[in-house]
């Protein structure tokens, strides 16, 4: 099918990739409800959320692997997709494709299947960009075996360098490191991140794990139930969350209850402003655990009603604590504090806390939302 520009295609030629209103059912399900993405070139996007929410419906609908029901998806400012009208097969769309189950050709040996989408170039040229990308994914020992002689995580690497060796203006990468180790997780995310860089692909990486999105990404879609949440930078999801559910999908939170009085809620650390909601309305207040500042203070053991240490563990790069806090007017918390590095107060120890305001998100408790 030929791929011809609309005038209307005009206003997205700066997209690598335009994924507009696209609703996607299966069976009497919808699944996808209604989803906006576009990818600057050069982007690396990632599809966040959890499992069953749409990511990978989502991801195939761009590829091309389902055929799109409602909406329309652009490539570099052609449609390429679009209910009734066009439908460019996947092998037509020039993107690379690693699916977490992405079969490598069992007849052909790593080499040859690294090689195989750079027919375009002479044998001499597609064996050295083969093999340099095997090289920066650590399987340039293993060219000259077959698919059945390797491991699962061997396979997934060569998957990768299969679909970035024809250098995609954008790839689709579906849980690419998912059959990999921690250790050797974190070393391919690492070098497939200079690759897409160096190459300059547009990237729409599909993944439930939120310290990878935040690693990989440039911009994070979160998506919940079908809906993208939120869209934008690591650092804007992180800190400044639209809505609870956002906050808690990067970690652990505490959540203390209240209600709004002249402007602020009271809380054991004292007042906080939420003066953008109705006098009266009950919150959340949602601490993360490296809000909380402590600084161990010399008192006579149980003598004292003070903020103290429950217990205190050492989780590897940071410690967590347990703190039974006491507010000035009464008010008692059992809240977490995560600190770097080794930091054991005995159990008892009292502490001052400090709050890191920036860490603290206030919003309408969700059973007063109508
Ligand atoms: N071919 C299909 N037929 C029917 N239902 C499907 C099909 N593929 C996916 N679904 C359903 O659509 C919903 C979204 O699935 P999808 O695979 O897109 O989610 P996901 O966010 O990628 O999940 P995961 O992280 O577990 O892979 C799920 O409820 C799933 O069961």
């Amino acid at each position: 099918m030929a791929i011809i520009a609309s005038p209307s295609d005009k206003a997205v030629q700066t997209t690598a990739l335009s994924l507009s209103g696209v609703r996607h059912t299966f069976d009497t399900r919808l699944v996808v409800k209604g989803i906006d993405l576009d990818i600057a070139p050069g982007e690396v996007v990632c599809l966040l959320g959890p499992s069953g929410c749409g990511k990978t419906t989502l991801l195939r609908i761009a590829a091309g692997l389902e055929v799109l029901q409602e909406g329309s998806v652009s490539l570099e400012g052609r449609t390429i997709a679009a209910p009734g009208q066009r439908h460019v097969p996947p092998e037509k769309r020039s993107v690379g494709l690693a699916f977490q189950d992405s079969a490598l050709f069992p007849h052909l040996n790593v080499l040859e299947n690294v090689s195989f989408g750079l027919k375009h170039l002479p044998a001499r040229a597609r064996h050295e960009q083969a093999l340099a990308l095997l090289e920066q994914l650590g399987m340039a020992d293993y060219a000259q075996n077959y698919p059945h002689q390797l491991s699962g995580g061997q396979q997934q690497r060569v998957a990768l360098a299969r679909a970035l060796a024809p250098r995609p203006q954008l790839m689709l990468l579906d849980e690419p490191f998912s059959s990999l180790d921690a250790r050797l997780r974190d070393r391919i995310r690492d070098d497939t991140l200079h690759v897409l860089k160096k190459l300059g692909s547009a990237t729409l990486l599909v993944t439930h794990d939120p310290e990878e999105a935040m690693f990989m990404a440039d911009r994070i879609a979160l998506m919940r139930d079908g809906n993208i949440v939120q869209t934008g930078t690591p650092r804007e999801l992180y800190c400044e969350p639209v809505d609870p559910f956002v906050v808690t999908f990067f970690g652990e939170v505490n959540i203390l209850k209240g209600s709004i009085h002249k402007g602020c809620v009271q809380t054991p650390m004292g007042k906080i402003d939420a003066s953008w909601l109705p006098e009266g309305s009950g919150v959340e207040v949602m601490i993360r655990p490296e809000a909380l500042k402590l600084a161990v203070r010399d008192l006579p053991a149980k003598a004292h009603n003070h903020s103290h240490v429950i217990m205190a563990k050492l989780l590897g790069r940071s410690s967590l604590i347990h703190l039974c806090v006491h507010g000035e007017d009464g008010q008692e918390a059992h809240l977490h504090a995560r600190v770097p590095g080794v930091f054991l107060p005995a159990e008892g120890q009292p502490v001052d806390i400090d709050l890191d305001r920036s860490q603290v998100f206030v919003f309408k408790s969700a059973d007063a939302i109508t």
